[in-house]
């Protein structure tokens, strides 16, 4: 029935899902199946090998500071599977918790230094008791997108080398302090704090992200016809 077929990783999928971030899973695969793409997921956690080859898409979602203690110590034997796999252009989204792991490090509440795998140049340091709680709105300065969503961190992240932000923030606080930048843009990884989840409430960055996984696995095909959908959010 399906044309095509996309491997998704769900890193540490048993653990890293924060207000119902895996919901970006299920946007993707609606919109997948309406591009006639069969899209599969797999968990990979702790004790499981990386293998970038393995994978079209990579979903790796947020946490709490307790589950990304455990997490970042498992994730330094996948630094280099997932390194690769972002170098060679795969198709990533993390969320929150699991956009702070790509970088180097996140301080959490009580201080404790969580290190990251640092594929990413950003690192993320803590409120002085405080979180960022609200819904959020950015826009995407390239694309003139503008992109809704919900946030809830004690982060703050600072991105690094190679990084643009995902949007300039409209309303709500974004990556930091500073309130002007939310996310990351690197590559093909797009990193957010949006929960709620982003996927649902931005279609065209589902979009986005499945044209891609599809081109990098079928470079012979012409995908106009799915490039032409119009597939802004429909939840
Ligand atoms: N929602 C999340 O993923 C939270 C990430 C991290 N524990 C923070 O508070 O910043």
């Amino acid at each position: 029935m399906f044309k095509y077929e996309l491997n998704v990783a769900h890193l540490y999928g048993d653990l890293m899902n924060t207000y119902g971030d895996n919901g970006n899973l299920l946007a993707l695969k609606y919109y997948a199946n309406k591009m006639g793409v069969d899209l599969k997921t797999t968990v990979v956690s702790l004790d499981d090998k990386f293998n970038g080859q393995d994978w079209d898409i990579v979903f790796f979602g947020g946490g709490q500071d307790y589950e990304q203690t455990i997490v970042s110590k498992d994730i330094q034997d996948k630094k280099d599977g997932i390194t690769n796999y972002i170098e060679n252009g795969g198709p990533m989204l993390a969320i929150c918790g699991g956009y702070q792991l790509l970088g180097h490090y996140y301080v959490g509440a009580d201080g404790e230094k969580i290190p990251g795998i640092g594929a990413l140049d950003h690192y993320t340091v803590s409120q002085d008791h405080n979180r960022f709680i609200g819904n959020i709105l950015i826009k995407n300065k390239e694309t003139g997108e503008k992109y809704h969503g919900f946030e809830n961190h004690n982060g703050m992240t600072y991105l690094g080398k190679g990084e643009r932000p995902l949007g300039e923030v409209i309303e709500g606080h974004g990556n930091n302090d500073q309130g002007q930048s939310e996310g990351v843009i690197y590559k093909n990884v797009y990193g957010s704090y949006f929960h709620g989840p982003i996927l649902t409430r931005n279609g065209i960055l589902a979009k986005r992200i499945l044209l891609t996984a599809l081109k990098r696995k079928y470079p012979d095909v012409d995908f106009s016809a799915q490039e032409e959908m119009q597939i802004e959010a429909t939840f």
